[in-house]
Parts: structure tokens; C-alpha cells; sequence
């Protein structure tokens, strides 16, 4: 999934998300997973869970952060779809 030339953050990859959801460009998978709606995300989330648990228990550290970054990108589409800000969630840390 690591597509871009420089590190990406938590916070930047938020940022990209938010204005894919703005811009809405075309053969965006953030834009399809966007208008799915909640229900299909929240089993994304879910599903991606389960992968960093089994990762954790059974896989490499090069797969367990894959999934963990997976799991991230699907928690901030989530966010982005509820129309959540970084704040909304940092305030509770
Ligand atoms: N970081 C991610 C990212 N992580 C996970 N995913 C999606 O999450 C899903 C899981 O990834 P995989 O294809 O590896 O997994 P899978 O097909 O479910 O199968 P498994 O391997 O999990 O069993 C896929 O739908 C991926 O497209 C992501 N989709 C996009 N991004 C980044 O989000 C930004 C916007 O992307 P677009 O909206 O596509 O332009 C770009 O920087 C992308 O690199």
C-alpha cells in the first residue's frame, strides 16, 4: 500500500484522506470505501483488527506493522466518513 515518496504520519495521511474525500478524485479506493457507508467500513475495521491480532501471534514484525498500518487507514476512513477531526480523537489520549 506504500505508494508515496515521502514517510507518511498518521496525521498526514489524514490529511490526504480528508481532501480525497473533498476533491473526490476519480479510481480513489478511498472515495468507493467513502460511499459505502459506515456498515462496510466499520466491518473493515473489524476485519483488519483480526489481522494485526493473528499478526501479532503468529507473523513477523514486517507483517504485523503492515497490517497495524491497514487497520490505521481504515480507522481514518471511518473517521473521515463520520466526519471526525484528529483533535476529536487526539483530546481523549
Ligand atoms: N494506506 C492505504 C491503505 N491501507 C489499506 N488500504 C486498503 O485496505 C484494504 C486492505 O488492503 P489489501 O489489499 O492488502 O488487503 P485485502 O485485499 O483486504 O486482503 P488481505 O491481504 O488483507 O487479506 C484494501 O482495500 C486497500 O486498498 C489502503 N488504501 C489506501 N491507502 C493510502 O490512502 C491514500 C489514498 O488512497 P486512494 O484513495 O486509493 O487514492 C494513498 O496514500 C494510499 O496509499
Amino acid at each position: 500500500m506504500k505508494q508515496s515518496m515521502s514517510v507518511k504520519t498518521f496525521d498526514s495521511l489524514f490529511a490526504e484522506l480528508s481532501e480525497r474525500a473533498a476533491t473526490r478524485p476519480e479510481g480513489s479506493g478511498t472515495v468507493a470505501a467513502l460511499d459505502a457507508g459506515v456498515h462496510f467500513q466499520g466491518k473493515k475495521v473489524l476485519e483488519e483488527a483480526g489481522e494485526v491480532w493473528i499478526a501479532a501471534e503468529y507473523q513477523s514484525d514486517e507483517e504485523l506493522s503492515e497490517e497495524i498500518s491497514q487497520l490505521l487507514y481504515w480507522l481514518q476512513v471511518l473517521m473521515v466518513g463520520r466526519g471526525l477531526k484528529l483533535e476529536d480523537v487526539y483530546k481523549h489520549l
